[in-house]
């Protein structure tokens, strides 16, 4: 194995330490991974499409990629100001204000995609 091919292999079991450490030590991203399971099988169950399955997926992967960013930034602000700073809480509060956003915009996004679907289900069987 090359010295290159090594460092590449390492740097994916890196990414996933980011990955397993946002899953392990964020309470919010466990509830986005479970509202994410949930959502799949509602998809599955409603058999939307494919289309329809590829808007969901950026939106589930757009809410936790933000929130991977919010506990960097996070991580960054407890780094650089340990102690109070009206920088670090702004630095902090529009970091979280990012997730706030994706999370509506997904919320937006499963209404319009689930939300004909279920209609038909209730309304017009
Ligand atoms: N060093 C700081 N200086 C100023 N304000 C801060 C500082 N640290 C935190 N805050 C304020 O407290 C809020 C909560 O910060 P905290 O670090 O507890 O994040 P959190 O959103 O509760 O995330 P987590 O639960 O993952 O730690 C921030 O949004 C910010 O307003």
């Amino acid at each position: 194995m090359t010295d290159r091919f090594r460092k590449f292999i390492a740097g994916f079991g890196y990414a996933f330490q980011g990955l397993w450490y946002t899953i392990r030590t964020q309470h919010n991203a466990r509830v986005h991974v479970i509202i994410a399971i949930l959502v799949i099988v509602l998809g599955i169950y409603l058999r939307i499409s494919a289309l329809e399955f590829a808007i969901i997926f950026i939106a589930i992967s757009g809410v936790f990629i933000t929130e991977m960013l919010n506990t960097v930034a996070e991580l960054c602000v407890d780094l650089a100001s340990p102690t109070y700073h009206p920088l670090a809480k702004i630095a902090k509060d529009v970091a979280a204000g990012a997730v706030l956003a994706n999370a509506i915009l997904s919320i937006i996004i499963g209404l319009c995609i689930f939300g004909p679907h279920l209609w038909g289900l209730f309304f017009h069987q």
